[in-house]
């Protein structure tokens, strides 16, 4: 069975790569026919890790190509995903499988409500990679894949190409826990640092506002029926502060590139779900809408 993969971005190569090196199918879904040919040209995707470059010269095509697609990995951003599987519909058999590999919530619940027939598997990630240029990525940090079906038990059997591929993953019937967790990590994080414009390490001169934030996420967390998500956030969302104290979360970094966030999937899906819930979360609607201000002052977009 032949893996497609949407999107020739961070993770998308990172996956593609080293599916391909382990000699499964693979083939590269590309935005446009002229991703594509600037894809051809490069000869392929480069993949760094530990410093050495390798070259792997996996097929690729763009949507519109004809045949099937039975297992298609969804690697672009949350606010991309829904139009991306979209634009696949017509070559998607009766029984596909869509991998989400998408940071947040709200955009997996778009997908399958635009793409009933499919079977779509959700993923959260703690690896890490970038793109150092185009069809150029680094493997910046080892991770793990946590994949599951809200409630289903039993892991697919081509879990065992993700082994023989060197991923490191897991199959959980909690997979939403595991989403929720890390929007949480992310919501308790991420906007501090765009606000304070400072790496997550520098978070430890604001312990209150973080533990304010901490208690509310962990209140919507109950509310929203995610006990094991919300268990022990506070000390979690600290241990993460301590080990990527060097870095800049990944929301720090899109704003100071000028891209685009995922705040309508993080912060902004949080607000919204308290809202549902009927539970007051003041600290959270405040941050959120001083970073939408700050997105709009810099002429990002606020979805
Ligand atoms: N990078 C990381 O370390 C991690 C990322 N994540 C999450 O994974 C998801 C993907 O992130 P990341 O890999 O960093 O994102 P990138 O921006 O690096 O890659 C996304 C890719 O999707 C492509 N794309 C978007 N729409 C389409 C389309 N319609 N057809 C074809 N290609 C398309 C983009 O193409 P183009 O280049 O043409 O714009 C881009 O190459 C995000 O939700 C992120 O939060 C989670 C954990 C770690
Ligand atoms: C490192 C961490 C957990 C910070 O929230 C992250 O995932 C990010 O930067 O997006």
């Amino acid at each position: 069975m032949t893996w497609h993969v949407l999107g020739a971005g961070s993770l998308g190569s990172l996956w593609a790569a080293r599916l391909f090196r382990a000699g499964l199918p693979v083939r590269l879904i590309l935005r446009s026919t002229e991703r594509l040919a600037a894809y051809r040209a490069a000869g392929g995707l480069s993949l760094v890790e530990n410093g050495q470059s390798h070259l792997y010269p996996i097929p690729a095509e763009t949507a519109d190509t004809s045949g099937p697609v039975q297992r298609l990995l969804l690697a672009c951003k949350a606010y991309d995903a829904e139009e991306a599987a979209a634009s696949l519909a017509p070559r998607l058999g009766p029984n596909a499988e869509i991998i989400l590999l998408q940071n947040g919530l709200g955009s997996q619940d778009a997908v399958a409500t635009r793409l009933p027939r499919a079977r779509c598997i959700l993923a959260s990630s703690t690896e890490g990679a970038f793109r150092e240029d185009a069809f150029r990525v680094v493997f910046a940090g080892q991770g793990h894949t946590w994949l599951g079906i809200p409630g289903q038990t039993q892991a697919p059997g081509w879990l065992a190409e993700l082994t023989q591929a060197g991923i490191s993953h897991d199959w959980t019937a909690d997979i939403l826990g595991k989403l929720w967790r890390k929007l949480a990590l992310n919501c308790a994080i991420n906007p501090l640092t765009v606000m304070h414009n400072c790496r997550n390490g520098d978070l430890r001169d604001w312990p209150h506002e973080v533990a304010a934030l901490c208690e509310e996420l962990t209140r919507l967390l109950l509310s929203c029926a995610q006990k094991d998500a919300a268990d022990g956030l506070l000390t979690d969302v600290q241990r993460v502060i301590e080990a990527t104290a060097a870095n800049y979360s990944s929301m720090y970094q899109d704003v100071a590139r000028g891209q685009r966030t995922e705040i309508a999937y993080l912060l902004g899906y949080a607000c919204a779900a308290a809202r549902q819930q009927q539970l007051n979360v003041p600290r959270l609607d405040a941050l959120h809408a001083q970073l939408l201000a700050h997105l709009a002052a810099r002429g990002l977009p606020l979805v």
